[in-house]
């Protein structure tokens, strides 16, 4: 019998150095793994970055990921990296040619490499149109001279301008310079399929991603000032930047000094669904976003080292009602640290009560603390969530942690809303985010498993993880929130890009590119 030869085929990432680029990288390396054991096509990876808002270690990080993934194969010969510049096109060119005369047609290209800074955009339009669609345009040059069949898009949502309802078939309404520039490269792409039938091509519109590689080696760290918020807080996690957090329902300050290390016990987060508050908080954080890339709510979150062991080196202003609550997880976590946090929960109230500010409920609300500090660990520690549950309009979400687990009927007695989640690499990765409750919603428990994936190791899941989410808001948003709870999975504008990604190599015409008006 004829042995067929094996051909290769190359599927390059631009801009994969990057945040949803690298992670990209990491699931297809293992797809392809996959694919070359069975079949007659090899494929490999090639990156292509230029390094502008990523770190150059993340080349050596994903290589890492790749070798634990796989320490059989030898990632060296299935992953190159190029710092080449999408706006150059002659080192585009000898790239490419490269490629082909190697036999390594590049047949695939995911397009990452862009700028994604809303506000510059709008104060730089000329950087961004010059740097997104002339670079979209090169690649399309190639596309078209190195006759690549496949082409994915790194698009975005705000395509659809200020809406809640982004489906595929609305009219697109680019607000700002970075919306638009990603519009007129998907109209390229419309031209560019409508002179080449071949050619497939697909636009990814996601909201804003969020998390990690399970292993803390990549995740959205952006070598310039964070666009979105959660690589902002975890930039105050590990002390490069401060952050201060205000409480809203008090309105003094404390000032606490913990040491953060790496392992992380909680994570919580407090939500407030009000947007003069979101606006407030991002006054808090000096953030600069613009409005309609919001959610209606916004979370702010605090990792809990494992150690509290007050340190200089990152003080973190956060709200008492916060440290109070945490201080009781870390009393339930973990038994031996009883006494010790106690000490600091009954100094802490007791020092709060010195203040002057306070107003008359956070007095009664911080006596009802001092009785209850009286009472055994356990009580104590049900009584004060309890305490914190009765903040109307905040929502605490428990991170179930190992600890959690164990104590489920604990956790179980806080239970309003019970959510399953199935646990997939799509979800793990990254999913997006939008106004609408649902999608907030989805993002939450996305938070939540990264999180849990990230910092909590031995965390075993089969095939359901059940989180528990306990939540005092007002009538209506509950209600809401109960009937939309069919829909969660599926009913959404979220796109799970690697669902999208692996379907769209499995089947031929599935995500041919449409695009409508
Ligand atoms: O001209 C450029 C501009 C950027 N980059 C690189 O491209 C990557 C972009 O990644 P990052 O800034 O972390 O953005 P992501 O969060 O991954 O954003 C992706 O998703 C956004 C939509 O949400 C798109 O706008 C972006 O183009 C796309 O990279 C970085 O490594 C940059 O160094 C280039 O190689 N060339």
């Amino acid at each position: 019998m004829e042995v067929q030869p094996v051909q290769t085929e190359t599927i390059l990432l631009t801009g994969g150095l990057g945040f949803i680029g690298s992670h990209t990288c990491v699931e297809l390396y293992k797809y392809i793994t996959e694919k070359n054991l069975t079949q007659n096509v090899h494929y490999k990876i090639a990156i292509l970055d230029n390094l502008s808002n990523c770190m150059p270690s993340v080349e050596n990080k994903i290589r890492t990921i790749l070798k634990e993934s796989y320490p059989e194969v030898d990632e060296k010969e299935f992953f190159s990296f190029h710092n080449i510049d999408v706006l150059d096109l002659d080192a585009l060119n000898k790239m490419f040619q490269s490629f082909a005369d190697k036999r390594e047609n590049v047949n695939f290209i995911i397009h990452f490499a862009g700028k994604k800074a809303v506000g510059e955009s709008v104060k730089n339009p000329i950087l961004y149109f010059e740097n997104n669609v002339c670079g979209t345009l090169n690649l399309m040059k190639m596309v078209e001279k190195f006759q690549i069949k496949n082409f994915i898009f790194s698009s975005t949502a705000t395509v659809y301008g200020e809406t809640d309802n982004c489906d595929e078939d609305n009219l697109l309404n680019p607000l700002q310079s970075y919306a638009q520039t990603k519009t007129c490269c998907e109209f390229l792409m419309k031209a560019m399929c409508a002179a080449h039938p071949s050619v497939r091509m697909v636009c990814l519109r996601y909201f804003n991603p969020a998390g990690a590689h399970s292993s803390g080696l990549i995740g959205d760290s952006p070598s310039v000032y964070p666009n979105n918020l959660f690589p902002f807080l975890e930039q105050v996690v590990i002390g490069k930047r401060q952050i201060y957090l205000k409480s809203f329902f008090q309105s003094y300050k404390y000032v606490i000094n913990y040491k953060i290390e790496k392992s992380y016990t909680f994570l919580v987060m407090t939500i407030t669904p009000t947007m003069e508050l979101v606006q407030e908080t991002l006054f808090m954080l000096q953030i600069q976003l613009v409005p309609i890339f919001l959610p209606q709510i916004i979370c702010l979150s605090l990792m809990i080292p494992r150690t509290l062991k007050p340190s200089t080196s990152v003080p973190v202003l956060v709200s008492v009602s916060q440290i109070l609550l945490l201080l009781t997880l870390r009393l339930l976590a973990d038994k031996s640290h009883t006494n010790s946090l106690k000490e600091e929960m009954v100094m802490l109230v007791n020092l709060l009560l010195k203040q002057k500010r306070l107003q008359k409920f956070q007095i009664g609300r911080l006596q009802r603390l001092q009785k209850i500090f009286a009472e055994t660990p356990i009580t104590l520690s049900k009584k004060i969530l309890t305490e914190f549950y009765e903040i109307k309009y905040h929502i605490y979400i428990i991170l179930v942690s190992k600890f959690a687990l164990k104590n489920i009927t604990f956790i179980q007695s806080f239970i309003h809303l019970k959510i399953t989640i199935y646990p997939s690499k799509c979800i793990e990765l990254m999913c997006n985010l939008h106004c609408n409750q649902n999608k907030f919603f989805i993002f939450l428990i996305m938070i939540v498993y990264i999180y849990l994936n990230t910092f909590i190791d031995q965390f075993q899941i089969n095939n359901q993880l059940i989180i528990n989410i306990k939540y005092q808001v007002n009538n209506k948003f509950l209600k809401q929130l109960k009937s939309s709870d069919d829909k969660l999975n599926y009913k959404t504008q979220l796109i799970f890009q690697f669902m999208i990604i692996e379907q769209y190599f499995s089947s031929k015409n599935y995500f041919q590119f449409q695009f409508q008006q």
